[in-house]
């Protein structure tokens, strides 16, 4: 069991690192190698920090980041998320990804007596603040043990108000510490800031557990490689927005809108990247080159790691 605590994703991403390089033991799940601890909390006291940016080991692709939060919290399974990121496709089954926590979020049991979990979190904690029953359940064995390519990690989330700061907890069977974690957090402080928002309450610790914490052979060196302390993930701009326009405001989004609020960074990096992915890189690479925020800045930043793996 390992417990590590950090201000930013900066920070609890390198501390996890280098504890499950220290605790972790050789385990081997569907054939690949990995370095695994078994048991950890991980703390996030700042989740507005959420952005991991660790050049040169570990930069993250922000317009997938931004596009991932946007696809899962608007409850989609669409294949346009595949744009942002051609890897997921690979877990599919009929081009559909089974596992999408999207429509299990906002649409559990789609058509018969469908739930809205998110809506059911806000309604809970503004009747009763102290409930013990805010959760989002997303593995559902009902689904899940036909077996299928992509089952889901996260199994759930839970949220408690104490003291007027709203307290996230999420628990994942099985984290990828090098690649899915710092996608993970990303949507998950996403929607816990907009929970608080919602709730008028003020954002609290975040919380990660991970039952399979592991590092993947391949990534190993890079781990290695990074920094023992890093600069602090800077804070993303404010992202609450009324909770009866949300779902506008991410069917904004995806139809290639862009909202006047902070979230209008997140269409602009989505943007950016389609041009990029349609081959007018120049372009694409234009259209965040002067942005200093997180999301257009780290966006800049995976351009050059793409530029350099061309270069190669
Ligand atoms: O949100 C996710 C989804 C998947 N994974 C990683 C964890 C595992 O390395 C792999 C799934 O493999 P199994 O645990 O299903 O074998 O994907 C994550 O880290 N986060």
């Amino acid at each position: 069991m390992i417990c590590v605590e950090a201000a930013s994703a900066n920070e609890l991403f390198t501390r996890a690192c280098s504890a499950v390089l220290e605790h972790g033991r050789a385990v081997k799940p569907r054939g690949m190698a990995t370095t695994e601890v078994i048991g950890a909390h991980l703390t996030l006291t700042q989740p507005r920090r959420r952005m991991v940016h660790l050049p040169p080991a570990r930069v993250l692709n922000a317009a997938f980041a931004a596009a991932e939060a946007v696809w899962i919290l608007s409850g989609s399974d669409a294949p346009w998320i595949y744009t942002y990121n051609q890897r997921m496709a690979q877990y599919t089954d009929a081009g559909v990804l089974l596992g999408a926590y999207g429509p299990r979020m906002r649409a559990w049991r789609k058509g018969l007596d469908e739930v809205d979990q998110i809506d059911h979190v806000r309604r809970t904690l503004l009747a009763d603040p102290d409930s013990r029953r805010a959760l989002v359940q997303l593995y559902n064995p009902a689904r899940d043990i036909p077996g299928h390519s992509d089952v889901p990690c996260t199994l759930g989330y839970r949220f408690y108000l104490r003291d007027g700061r709203l307290e996230m907890h999420t628990t994942m069977r099985s984290q990828d510490l090098w690649l899915g974690f710092c996608y993970d957090i990303f949507t998950a402080t996403i929607l816990h800031e907009l929970m608080a928002h919602w709730i008028g309450a003020e954002l609290g610790e975040y919380h990660h557990h991970a039952d399979s914490l592991h590092l993947y052979q391949q990534n190993i060196a890079d781990a290695l490689a990074l920094l023992s302390a890093p600069q602090p993930s800077r804070a993303m701009e404010p992202l609450g927005v009324p909770w009866e326009t949300f779902d506008a405001l991410m069917e904004q989004i995806v139809a290639g809108g862009t909202p006047p609020s902070a979230w209008g960074a997140f269409a602009e990096v989505m943007r950016s990247y389609r041009v990029w992915k349609g081959g007018d890189r120049a372009d694409a690479r234009q259209m965040v080159a002067s942005a200093t925020d997180v999301l257009g800045s780290g966006l800049s930043n995976w351009y050059a790691v793409l530029d350099g793996r061309t270069a190669r």
